[in-house]
């Protein structure tokens, strides 16, 4: 028998996140790196816009040639030249002269304003063209100016940022062509249990075909992992401890599922044993996703999961999940977690923390969660419409339909802190 002491959750990812150290740094194209994480703070080497800029389609103006500009007596300017965006006027802008202008090109010296277009009138005075202006212009009117966007210096994303597009277009604003991450985590999956079939076969008594193991390569792809399906393996001690030793060197990170338990065929904890593993923890005060059980050996973590599938999913998305996220160099590797209003009544008692798996909707602005099928640890039925754990902490009552409660977000890019993960909001009632 092997000693088994619960833990919190909190406990147990504090222990695990201590491994988490950000893998090895590689450069790639923007093109490639949606989805990474940036391993460099990224700081603007120049202001944007570089220079002062037309907002809009018009004429760069001297302001105070407008200054008694009326509807019945117009402020007359000659167009002296003309620029798109990309050309530079050459020289500098007169009095009662203007510059037929384009968005984006940047203002003629000796002009202050720009007028759009469609609020003058182009006439013709001895074949050259001039505008008439009706009202007075302020001088800096419509001016997009040098640095309003960012300033020179400013650090425009932090290192750790999760790379959207939105930070794509700072990379190419700045030149980056070769974008600082961390490699993503080559992360094996093994699967055990001698009643596993393989997709192809068709079924048997007592056996069932193996859905975690191409569950997890999903969740692992999701969480920004690089995983390797490893294949599945009969309950027998000595190829479990063969194939385990061996995948465990080629990999980062090394996930099972199945043989965690206390049954006669569970033979992860004495795998461990024999491999002489720091087992950070084997036993968490939470269900589904109790039996979850993590090891240490030479630095790399094992992450053995549950086998049954809904233990098994809630498993990868509180502990492995995070210690990806945190791998790949996330400054904040925990889902979002955020509150949001009970769809249905959900009337179990809460002796350990649980995590449900839940359907988010949102209706008429307000945000609600339902329990997305049977919550047993067993099902795997309930994991396609799920898209949050609804969280229901020890110690809270049975809840009612249209109770405020805490979900966890499975479908978010982004991702929050381990202290704001752990800020329960809702607290047990
Ligand atoms: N006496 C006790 N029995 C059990 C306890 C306990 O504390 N005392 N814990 C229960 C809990 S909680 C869970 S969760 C399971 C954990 O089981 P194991 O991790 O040991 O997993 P297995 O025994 O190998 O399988 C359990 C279940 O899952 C099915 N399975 C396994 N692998 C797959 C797969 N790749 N795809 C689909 N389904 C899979 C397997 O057929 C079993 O039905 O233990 C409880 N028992
Ligand atoms: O706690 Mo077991 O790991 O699902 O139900
Ligand atoms: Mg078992």
């Amino acid at each position: 028998m092997f000693e088994r002491k619960s833990i919190q959750l909190q406990e147990a990812v504090t222990r695990l996140m201590k491994f988490a150290n950000p893998g090895e740094m590689e450069y790639l194209s923007p093109l490639e790196a949606t989805g990474f994480y940036l391993a460099e703070g990224l700081v603007a080497d120049h202001p944007v816009p570089p220079f002062d800029r037309s907002p809009y389609d018009g004429f760069a103006i001297r302001s105070s040639d407008t200054a008694r500009a009326t509807t019945h007596n117009p402020s007359v300017l000659k167009v002296v030249g003309e620029i798109g965006a990309g050309q530079v006027f050459s020289g500098t802008v007169g009095e009662k002269e203007a510059v037929r202008i384009m968005t984006g090109a940047a203002i003629p010296d000796g002009c202050d304003a720009v007028i759009m277009i469609e609020a003058v009138r182009e006439i013709k005075i001895d074949d050259n063209l001039h505008i008439q202006v009706r009202r007075p212009m302020k001088a800096n009117k419509n001016i997009s100016f040098t640095g309003e966007d960012v300033q020179q210096g400013t650090v425009v994303a932090e290192a750790g940022k999760y790379i959207n597009p939105g930070v794509i277009a700072l990379l190419a604003t700045f030149g980056y062509t070769q974008v600082p991450v961390r490699k993503r985590p080559a992360t094996g999956i093994l699967v055990t249990g001698s009643e596993l079939l393989d997709l192809d076969d068709p079924l048997e008594p007592g056996k069932i075909r193996n859905s975690n193991g191409y569950m997890i390569h999903s969740q692992a792809l999701r969480a920004g992992a690089e995983p390797i399906y490893l294949g599945k393996l009969s309950d027998d001690l000595e190829t479990n401890f063969e194939s385990i030793t061996t995948n465990l060197k080629k990999v980062d990170i090394l996930i099972t599922t199945g043989g965690v338990s206390v049954g006669d065929y569970d033979f992860m904890p004495e795998i461990f044993n024999r491999l002489g593993a720091n087992v950070l923890f084997n036993k968490i005060g939470m269900r589904p996703g109790s039996v979850t059980t993590v090891a240490e050996k030479n630095g790399k973590l094992i992450f053995a999961l549950s086998g049954n599938p809904s233990a098994c999913y809630v498993g990868f998305e509180l502990l492995a999940r995070p210690f990806i996220r945190a791998v790949l160099g996330a400054r904040h590797p925990f889902s979002p977690r955020t509150t949001a209003i009970l769809g249905a009544d959900f009337l179990k008692k809460n002796p350990f923390d649980r995590f449900v798996r839940g359907k988010l909707e949102l209706k008429h602005g307000t945000l609600f969660a339902t329990p997305s099928g049977l919550d047993k640890s067993g099902v795997v039925s309930s994991l396609a419409e799920a898209d949050c754990l609804i969280v229901f902490l020890k110690g809270r009552k049975e809840s009612k339909k249209g109770e405020q409660v805490e979900v966890i977000l499975l479908d978010s890019k982004e991702s929050i802190s381990m202290e704001d993960f752990f800020a329960d909001k809702v607290r047990g009632r």
